[in-house]
């Protein structure tokens, strides 16, 4: 069990990043999402005992994780967002250094990384220098080493990042499989990312919790609130500016959209069931316009 408790952090320079939030994980996979700039880096980084919170605490199994990072840190896998490897060496040689530095017995290691390898895709690649990499290669690789020691904490930042959509779904399907018996964090600003895997959700904006439960919770908050209308292209434009808009499509008899409203938008509107991305958008837009609102939760 992972905990983190009214944890706040402000970089240097005043920028509040965290703000008071409060996480509890368990066995299973929670999808943490939040737009971009929502602080949801800092928080894996937190979470990974990379960065110090400013205040507030982080506890693994009941251990100070920040005065103790150390019981917390032999059972972590993290890939972080800006996964830098090291050009020179293949992914065999980087995976094995990296298994050194972790006490892996040699034989283990080597087994492990050809399963590993095996996994994510790049047991053809593995003895070129990681130089040559494409970006969703490196995505890879950075995915491997997460999963290097079999970790019974596995923090994912934004990691389908620059994979194509086979591997996305393969990786998702990995994640979902790994939670089964472990905790499993992936942090994204896609919702189709955690859609099909995670049954339980956590949604961050502006450094606050402003959700956390299943997707169908989060869906039901938008119940009532969506919905579809195909106006010409100048009443959409308007519509666009006025209401959040989860889809455009423009048919021949106009621009057909799903919008977030809490009346009719417009006199041809139809009510919809909200979808998790529907959903996502109305929460978001109504937390960014609310800055107070995560502070009463
Ligand atoms: N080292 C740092 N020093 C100062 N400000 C920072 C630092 N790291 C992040 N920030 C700021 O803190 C806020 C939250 O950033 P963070 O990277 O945690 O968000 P995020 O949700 O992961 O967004 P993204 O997906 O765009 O990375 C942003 O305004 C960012 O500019």
């Amino acid at each position: 069990m992972l905990e983190l408790d009214n944890v706040t952090k402000t970089y240097r320079g005043g920028r509040r990043a965290v703000d008071g939030l409060t996480l509890r994980l368990g066995t299973g996979l929670l999808g943490l999402l939040g737009p971009n700039g929502a602080g949801k880096s800092t928080l894996m980084r937190i979470a990974a005992t990379v960065t110090r919170p400013t205040s507030g605490t982080v506890r693994y199994r009941g251990v100070d994780a920040v005065a103790h990072p150390d019981p917390l840190r032999r059972v972590l896998g993290y890939l972080p967002q800006e996964f830098g490897a090291y050009p020179n060496l293949s992914a065999r040689e980087f995976l094995s250094y990296l298994a050194a530095i972790r006490g892996m017995p040699a034989r283990t290691a080597r087994a492990r990384i050809e399963e590993l390898l095996e996994l994510v895709n790049l047991a053809d690649a593995g003895r070129r220098p990681l130089g040559g990499y494409s970006g969703g290669m490196l995505r890879r690789v950075g995915i491997a080493q997460a999963l290097l020691a079999d970790p019974r904490v596995l923090i994912v930042d934004e990691p389908t990042v620059g994979l194509d959509p086979e591997e996305r779904i393969r990786f998702r399907s990995l994640l979902g499989d790994l939670a089964a018996d472990r905790t499993v964090v992936l942090s994204t600003h896609i919702v189709s990312d955690v859609e099909s895997v995670a049954a339980d959700l956590a949604v961050v904006v502006r450094g606050r919790l402003v959700h956390r439960g299943s997707p169908e919770t989060l869906r039901q908050r938008a119940a009532g609130r969506v919905w579809q209308v195909t106006a010409a292209p100048q009443e959409a434009a308007a519509l666009q500016r006025r209401f959040p808009v989860s889809r455009v499509v423009h048919t021949g008899d106009g621009v057909r959209m799903r919008l977030v409203a809490d009346g009719p938008p417009h006199r041809d509107a139809r009510p919809c069931a909200p979808d998790l991305e529907d959903a996502y958008l109305a929460l978001v837009r109504d937390a960014a316009a609310r800055p107070g609102e995560g502070e009463r939760r």
